[in-house]
């Protein structure tokens, strides 16, 4: 199976929070088959009759597949294309999987100005994007790269500020930790490799139009 195959579209989903949503967005537009799963041990999954394959991969290695032509198409968060440009087409914001790209500190620490913050060490799954952000505003700043549980870090006094996603900012208040400044918003993106992009243009632009439909006529499961 490759996606060079012209007769079928392969798509790749992120594991994690955007899945969901992704997936119950394909199979209700007909796409996506039954026993399409997040956890599947099937790293391939196909739908004979629409002639697609599905795979699932870890968030940041998305749009790589995307950007080789391992997969024609993909869903991904906002988020993953800033912090790592990969050069394949974004083609729509598919409106789910709203958050926030934010700058937070501890209550405690909670300064007047931006640069009141400099020299301070950052903590971030988003190290490209928080550096950019500092540098825009020509602060500087020590970023400390992490894989999750950002928000630990303030507390054990690992880093002083964090750069993090935020959602309905739960996590935050639970850790007495205040926004200082918002980066980005992000939501779902569609995105294409340029020449299935060309090649496959029939098929990926019915799919966009199906999509676009969808998400104007205002269907709340479009929104999940
Ligand atoms: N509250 C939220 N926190 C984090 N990401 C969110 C949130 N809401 C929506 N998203 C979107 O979901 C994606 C992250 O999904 P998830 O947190 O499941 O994966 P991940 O933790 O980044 O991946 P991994 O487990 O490989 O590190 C983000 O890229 C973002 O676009
Ligand atoms: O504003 P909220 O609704 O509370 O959501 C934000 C939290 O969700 C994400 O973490 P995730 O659950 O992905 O875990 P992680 O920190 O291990 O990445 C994000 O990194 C925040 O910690």
């Amino acid at each position: 199976m490759t996606a060079s195959d012209m007769n079928y579209i392969t798509v790749a989903l992120p594991k994690g929070k955007l899945f969901g949503p992704a997936a119950k967005m394909l199979m209700e537009l007909g796409y996506a088959p039954e026993d399409l799963r997040e956890n599947s041990r099937k790293l391939v999954i196909t739908n004979e009759t629409g002639k697609m394959h599905f795979i699932i991969t870890k968030p940041a290695d998305l749009p790589t597949y995307v950007e080789y032509g391992a997969a024609d198409i993909g869903i991904i968060g906002k988020d993953v294309l800033l912090e790592d440009s990969k050069d394949v087409y974004e083609l729509m914001d598919l409106k789910f999987g709203f958050c926030r790209m934010m700058v937070a500190v501890p209550q405690s620490l909670q300064r007047e100005k931006l640069s009141d913050y400099a020299h301070m060490r950052v903590a971030t799954k988003y190290p490209r994007i928080a550096q950019g952000f500092f540098h825009s505003q020509g602060i500087q700043v020590e970023i400390i790269k992490l894989n999750g549980s950002i928000e630990l870090a303030p507390m054990v006094g690992l880093a002083e500020i964090i750069v993090d996603l935020v959602e309905t900012g739960r996590t935050l208040r639970e850790n007495n930790l205040v926004e200082v400044a918002e980066i980005h918003p992000a939501t779902a993106r569609f995105i294409a490799n340029r020449v299935s992009f060309k090649m496959k243009s029939a098929r990926i632009n019915r799919l966009l139009g199906q999509l676009k439909e969808k998400l104007e006529s205002g269907c709340p499961d479009a929104k999940v």
